[in-house]
């Protein structure tokens, strides 16, 4: 792990329901699950569980930016009923607007479930930090970020395999990943020496 850069990771699960206790928070375990899995970075985590109030998810994803975390993913909150905000709040404080992303999380969506049209989920920059929405359900998670596998063949990119170079392209650490969970691609002229 010595020769890894080590990376502060922001994650929010945000949801009326499980942030009152209603029901057990699944986002936040699913995300920090799966980040632990894909990259071989030593990762500082920044938890977040909040509701859906646009103010309150602007001001959190401030403050961890502010933070130092180069990546903060969000869950929950990107669909089309009233209270769902997260889209509007993390566009409300980006400096760029990255739709590649929301472009693939869609098609990749769809290769699981029809609905995944009904999710309005952006990815933005702000300052030195990539921050990402996913649905919010838990299984969403993995899907998105590392896509469809059959018998080990990866059938649609998960987005996760942008992630790494976006980070390098904004100044963040050099982040590496698990092949077998996620094979990130970068030019050869990014490539780290080992
Ligand atoms: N943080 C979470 N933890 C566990 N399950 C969740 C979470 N967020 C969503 N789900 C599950 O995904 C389903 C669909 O997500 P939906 O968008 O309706 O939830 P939500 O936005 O979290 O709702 P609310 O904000 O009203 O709690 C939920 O009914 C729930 O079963
Ligand atoms: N990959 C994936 N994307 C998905 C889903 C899913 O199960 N998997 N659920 C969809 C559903 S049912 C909804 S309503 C939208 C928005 O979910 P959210 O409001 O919980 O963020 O995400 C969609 N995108």
């Amino acid at each position: 792990m010595a020769d890894h850069d080590p990376v502060t990771i922001g994650i929010v699960s945000i949801s009326d329901r499980a942030s009152s206790g209603v029901y057990e928070d699944k986002g936040l375990p699913a995300l920090k699950d799966w980040l632990t899995r894909a990259l071989r970075n030593a990762i500082t985590f920044q938890e977040r569980l909040i509701p859906d109030e646009k103010e309150r998810i602007s001001a959190t994803l401030v403050e961890l930016v502010d933070a130092g975390c180069s990546l903060v993913l969000t869950t929950g909150g990107t669909g089309p009923a009233p209270r769902d905000v997260t889209p509007e709040a993390t566009l409300a404080v980006a400096d760029k607007e990255m739709p590649g992303f929301g472009e693939q999380m869609r098609q990749i969506g769809l290769r699981f479930v029809a609905t995944a049209i009904l999710s309005r989920q952006v990815a933005v920059i702000r300052g030195q930090s990539l921050i990402i929405n996913l649905p919010g359900q838990p299984k969403s998670i993995q899907e998105t970020l590392e896509g469809l596998k059959e018998d080990g063949r990866q059938l649609v990119p998960g987005i996760f395999a942008a992630v790494p170079y976006c980070v390098d392209l904004i100044g963040g650490p050099y982040l590496e990943t698990d092949d077998a969970v996620c094979k990130a691609f970068r030019p050869k002229s990014a490539l780290r020496q080992k």
